[in-house]
C-alpha cells in the first residue's frame, strides 16, 4: 500500500475555563478550541513493525521512542506502520503538538481501514478534539467534544518564546479550580462581535503559566504593541496568539515581531480557516 500523508494542525484554545477537579486530580475544562492552517506533517507506510523517525526544524528534544505520542497512537491500535514525523510546531508549547500528531496518525490509520478505540483521552486530554480538528467546545477533562459552527475565520499570529512549559506544573499551580464556565458562544460569523465576546472570556491557566514562565507577559504585551485586537495564551502555554483584522496585518505584525525578537518562534496563520 502507498504512503499516506497526514497533517497535524496546531490546536489553539481561544478560551480555557477551569471549572472543577475530579477525584483523580484531572481538571474539568470548558474550552473553545480552533485549529491553525500550520502544523506538523506525517507520512505513514505499512512496515513489519511500528517505527518512527522525527525530522524538521522543531525536532530537537522530541522523543523518537515509545514516549512519542504519534508512535503510541499506532501501537495503541496495533498498526504496523513506519511513521515519519516532520516537526514544525514547538513542543511543550500549549498548541497540542504531541496530541495533534497522535490524532493525525489515528485519522490516517482510520483511512487505512483500522478501527479506533473508544477511549482516546488516555493518549492525552487533547487527543479527542485534535481527532476532529475543527472548531469545537471541549469539556469534561477533554473527552467531550461538540463541533461549533458559525465562527469567523481569524487572522492571527502565534508566538512562542521558546520556553518549554510543563502542563502538569501549570495545573498544580492553580489557585482556583472552580471558575465559571464560558458564556454562550456567538455563532453568527461576525468577527468584531466574536472578538468582543472572546475578550470577556478567559484562559484560567494564564496566571499559573506566567508564574512558571514570566516571559509570557512580555509575549502578550509584544502582540498588543503590534496591534493585536486581542492577545491571549493557548492551553498551558507558553504559546500566545494575537488576533488581527486581516491576514496582511497579521503577516506585517509577525515580520516586525520576529525582527525584534529573533529568539522567538513567530508564525502568522489563519485560525478556523477549514
Ligand atoms: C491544557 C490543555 O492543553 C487544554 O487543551 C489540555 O487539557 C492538556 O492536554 P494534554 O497535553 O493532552 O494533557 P495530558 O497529557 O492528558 O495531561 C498532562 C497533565 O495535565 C494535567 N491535566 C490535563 C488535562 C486535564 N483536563 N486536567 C489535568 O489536570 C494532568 O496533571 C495530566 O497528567
Ligand atoms: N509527537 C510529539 N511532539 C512533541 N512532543 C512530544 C511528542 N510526543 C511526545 N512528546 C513529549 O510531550 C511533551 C509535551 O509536548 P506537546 O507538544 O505535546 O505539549 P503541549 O503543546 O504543551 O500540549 P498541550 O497543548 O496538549 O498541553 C514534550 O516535551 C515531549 O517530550
Amino acid at each position: 500500500m502507498a504512503t499516506i500523508e497526514a497533517f497535524a494542525p496546531a490546536k489553539i484554545n481561544l478560551t480555557l475555563h477551569v471549572t472543577g477537579r475530579r477525584e483523580d486530580g484531572f481538571h474539568l475544562l470548558d474550552s473553545l478550541v480552533v485549529f491553525a492552517d500550520l502544523g506538523d506533517r506525517l507520512w505513514l507506510r505499512p512496515a513489519r513493525q511500528a517505527g518512527l523517525s522525527v525530522t524538521g526544524p522543531m525536532a530537537a528534544g522530541v522523543p523518537a521512542d515509545a514516549r512519542n505520542l504519534a508512535l503510541r497512537a499506532a501501537r495503541l491500535i496495533g498498526a504496523a506502520v513506519d511513521i515519519r514525523l516532520e516537526k514544525t510546531l514547538p513542543a511543550a508549547a500549549g498548541i497540542g503538538g504531541g496530541s495533534s500528531d497522535a490524532a493525525a496518525v489515528l485519522r490516517a490509520l482510520r483511512q487505512m481501514g483500522h478501527a479506533l478505540p473508544d477511549r482516546l483521552e488516555d493518549l492525552g486530554a487533547d487527543v479527542p478534539v485534535c481527532l476532529l480538528a475543527r472548531a469545537a467546545r471541549m469539556s469534561g477533562i477533554g473527552e467531550v467534544v461538540e463541533p461549533v459552527e458559525g465562527l469567523p475565520a481569524l487572522p492571527a499570529v502565534l508566538v512562542n518564546p521558546r520556553v518549554a512549559v510543563s502542563t502538569p506544573d501549570v495545573f498544580r499551580r492553580l489557585e482556583r479550580r472552580d471558575n465559571a464556565p464560558m458564556g454562550p458562544i456567538p455563532q453568527n460569523g461576525d468577527r468584531t462581535a466574536f472578538i468582543d465576546w472572546l475578550a470577556a472570556q478567559r484562559n484560567d491557566l494564564q496566571p499559573a503559566a506566567e508564574s512558571v514562565a514570566p516571559v509570557i507577559g512580555g509575549v502578550l504585551r509584544g502582540l498588543e504593541a503590534e496591534g493585536a485586537l486581542l492577545a491571549r495564551m493557548s492551553g498551558s502555554g507558553a504559546t500566545c496568539f494575537g488576533l488581527f483584522d486581516t491576514p496582511e496585518a497579521a503577516r506585517a505584525a509577525a515580520g516586525r515581531l520576529s525582527a525584534a525578537r529573533p529568539g522567538w518562534w513567530v508564525a502568522p496563520t489563519v485560525l478556523n480557516s477549514a
